[in-house]
């Protein structure tokens, strides 16, 4: 991944660095936050993994290890699957799943979170957020269920991997992970569609203090935050 761009905000004590396959107005980026002092979160067990899509998982999984990254799943076909799949660990214990695809315009592919009912959440995706259900595929071996859902198809871009494991209904999602972030043209209009699917507003959409960018925030049923940020004035911080 490239650093795209480092900011620090002093005044509320806390530093961002973007990193990303690609330019932020055109690619999923990733987005790290580190508070003044504060040096371990808990990761919780609700959050998965970021997915990142390489075409030799065995080759990238070796370089890993050689710069010393903790490698926690060997390179191998999925269980009950043929996609060939790792898993890494980042210095902070956040999961990375490397999966084995040919060439793709969007590398950082998949953000997986655990929820406790499936089709209550592919509505809530599909009818407050505007999101399409493009793959659903349930694992009775391995008890769980997964649900793909996006703006457009999996290999060229970016998704949200729902997981639910039969028979759990609720996780610990610590004070690690934070958020996904999603490009709307009206944050009034978005605040009004999740509230209609009983989602809930945690920031009423408006300006933010002190930069004019208008974002609004929301919870899903399972309690995941999304911030919607305006198009239009995003691409103009980014100038
Ligand atoms: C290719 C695509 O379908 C996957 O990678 S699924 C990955 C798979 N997911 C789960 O097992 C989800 C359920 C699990 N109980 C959880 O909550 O994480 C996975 O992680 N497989 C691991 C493996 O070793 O194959």
């Amino acid at each position: 991944m490239k650093l795209l761009r480092k900011r620090d905000i002093p005044e509320e004590r806390y530093t961002n660095a973007f990193l990303g396959y690609g330019p932020e107005d055109s690619h999923f980026v990733i987005e790290l936050t580190y508070n003044y002092g504060v040096d371990k979160y808990n990761i919780g067990d609700g959050f998965g993994h970021f997915g990142i899509a390489v075409e030799d998982v065995e080759k990238t999984v070796d370089l890993i290890k050689a710069k010393g990254g903790k490698v926690t799943r060997e390179p191998g076909p999925v269980k009950g699957g043929k996609t060939v799949i790792a898993f890494i660990e980042d210095p902070d214990g956040y999961k990375f799943e490397l999966l084995e695809r040919g060439p793709t315009p969007e590398p950082l592919c998949q953000v997986m979170l655990r929820v406790g009912d499936l089709d209550r959440s592919i509505e809530f995706y599909e009818k407050a957020f505007g999101m399409e259900l493009l793959r659903k595929r349930d694992n009775p071996e391995y008890k769980y269920t997964i649900a793909m859902m996006g703006y457009g198809p999996e290999d060229k871009s970016a998704v949200l991997e729902l997981t639910y494991n039969y028979g759990v209904t609720e996780y610990d999602k610590g004070n690690a992970y934070a958020q996904i972030a999603i490009g709307t043209d009206d944050v009034y209009k978005t605040a009004e569609a999740v509230k209609l699917c009983g989602g809930k507003i945690t920031r009423e959409p408006g300006p933010l203090p002190g930069i004019s960018t208008k974002i609004t925030a929301c919870l899903d049923p399972d309690g995941w935050k999304t911030v919607f940020v305006d198009n239009i004035d995003f691409f103009k911080e980014l100038e």
